[in-house]
């Protein structure tokens, strides 16, 4: 099959099998229970769990069973999906909105020079570009004159990096000039932060796939400004751009620019020059580790088959609860300090790539697709929101993510957490029985639990292209592009129109709480 011509989800013959599959697993005493499930079958977590490059997974808490595991399977199949599999990993425009690639496993490709292909000289550009920026991030941090480095970016030219810096600092794998992160539109972070900064020590590096984003532009003006009041000269030592619009931002005065291309999505730009704050607070040898540690995530999607293909397994599972079950978000729970944003960054790629109501020709949908996602890391969300997840009447799957090995050295404290983690999970599944009402704990509650050995570069690069990939496989079987976000356009313009009322007072066509509340909010 075309991957052009593939099938959606709900065009399968599978579709209405599991449609009535997934009525033995309603919530009555009949249905399917996972206490039994593991009572009665005593393989079930070595046939619902396995190896991934740098991660374990175990899925067998999950309200899954055989014949819906095989049946998802078969749907996977029938969509052609390993058709549109081998369309992203070779560069076909499968982005059909923008009639454009969306190839960032590419960017993590080992390059021999000398290899011959068809796309030998993407593959020399990009493999130029990634030394380029690696020996600017090397020089930054071997220059004792910069202590200060200050990505000013938003969205995918915020997320990934924040994250990512966040997660290998904690694990003790980050050095060199302290990184700084800005990214709201709201003037409180910056202002916030530039008073502990010297013009003449600190780098700015302005992220833009577009150079076109307002928040990003007002921030880098705000930190330019800044720059030249504190003293600060030599704006083009000081400002470098990453970004596809080169002369957007030779216009705004940089002339130090790291390109991209458009075929990288800015939700999946971490690996590009988009990562050069990340790779200043590693060196370019830890980049290169993360983009190893993605590539044989890339590669095990690209050739696992597909009963033990982690990507498609947890997409094929996302597909299960959402449209079979029910169950419309997911919480994801990382007990590792270090990955504490992961959620926010995880709520940009799943939400923004697979928050669609139509499907990649722009028809309507008649089923649910991506689900909520939200967390916390563990263990601050059991002292918060927990309480919900073992007795609040709704089902919410929770995803655990632990790392074995701890960056620190107190080793009991670890072990606490770690038990922490798999209590939290069991203490799901097995529920309590009490006769009073309150002490009374459901149970059969279902979770995902990854496990990592440790944190490092190499592992984090292989969670998140796991992510990316069951992103794609989830929205490729529900037959959307993963790849556009136009739904965060309309706010935008509507913000270009109000922004100049507020100072106008004009309410002219408004509806009456808008214009009540621009006439409380203007004149400041
Ligand atoms: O990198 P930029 O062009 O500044 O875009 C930053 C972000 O803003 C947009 O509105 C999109 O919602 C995001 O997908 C994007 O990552």
């Amino acid at each position: 099959m075309n991957w052009k011509n593939r099938l959606r989800c709900d065009e399968t013959a599978a579709w209405p099998l599991l449609q009535a599959h997934a009525r033995t697993f309603r919530q009555d005493a009949s249905s399917f229970d996972l206490r039994t499930a593991f009572a009665e079958d005593d393989q079930r977590f070595e046939r619902f769990s396995q190896d991934a490059p740098y991660v374990f997974a175990d899925l067998s808490k999950n309200l899954i069973d055989d014949r819906a595991q095989q049946l998802l399977l078969q749907l996977a199949r029938e969509c052609g999906f390993e058709a549109h599999r081998e369309a992203l990993l070779t560069g076909e425009p499968i982005n059909t909105a923008e009639q454009r690639a969306a190839w960032h496993t590419l960017l993590r490709e080992p390059y021999a020079p000398g290899q011959e292909t068809a796309s030998t000289s993407i593959r020399a550009e990009v493999a130029a570009s990634l030394a380029d920026m690696l020996n600017f991030a090397d020089a930054v941090r071997a220059d004792s004159r910069i202590t200060d480095v200050v990505n000013i970016g938003i969205g995918g030219s915020d997320l990934g990096p924040r994250m990512a810096a966040q997660t290998l600092r904690t694990a003790g794998a980050t050095s060199g000039p302290r990184v700084h992160f800005v990214a709201n539109g709201d003037g409180h972070e910056i202002s916030e932060l530039l008073p502990s900064l010297k013009a003449a020590s600190t780098l700015f590096i302005v992220v833009s796939k577009t150079f076109g984003t307002a928040e990003t532009l007002a921030n880098a003006k705000a930190a330019r400004q800044w720059f030249l009041a504190d003293g600060g000269s030599d704006v083009a030592r000081h400002f470098v751009g990453v970004t596809c619009n080169t002369s957007a931002a030779g216009e705004f005065g940089i002339s130090r620019v790291f390109s991209i291309w458009d075929w990288v999505g800015g939700r999946y730009s971490l690996w590009s020059a988009v990562g050069l704050s990340l790779a200043v607070a590693m060196g370019s040898a830890g980049f290169r580790a993360l983009l190893a540690g993605a590539h044989a995530m890339d590669q095990h999607f690209a050739n696992a088959p597909l009963e033990t293909n982690l990507p498609l397994r947890l997409a094929l599972l996302d597909i299960w609860q959402c449209d079979f079950l029910g169950l419309s978000s997911r919480c994801v729970a990382p007990y590792h300090h270090g990955l504490r944003r992961l959620p926010a960054y995880l709520q940009q790629l799943e939400m923004e790539s697979n928050g669609k109501g139509v499907d990649a020709h722009g028809r309507r949908l008649a089923f649910p697709t991506a689900p909520v996602v939200w967390g916390e890391a563990g263990s601050n969300g059991q002292h918060a929101f927990f309480q919900l997840l073992h007795q609040g009447p709704g089902v919410t799957p929770v995803e655990f993510i632990a790392v074995r090995e701890p960056a620190h050295s107190l080793q009991a404290q670890h072990r606490t957490l770690l038990a922490n983690a798999l209590a939290q999970a069991r203490a799901l599944m097995i529920g309590q029985s009490s006769d009073c009402g309150h002490r009374h704990f459901p149970g059969n509650r279902p979770s995902t639990f990854l496990l990592l050995e440790r944190m490092d570069p190499a592992s984090l690069g292989a969670l998140l292209a796991l992510y990316e990939h069951r992103v794609f496989s989830s929205g490729s079987l529900w037959g959307i592009n993963s790849f556009d976000q136009w739904g965060v356009e309309l706010g935008k313009t509507i913000a270009t129109d109000l922004a100049p009322r507020l100072t106008s007072g004009d309410t002219a066509g408004l509806d009456a709480s808008t214009a009540g509340l621009l006439k409380r909010l203007g004149g400041s």
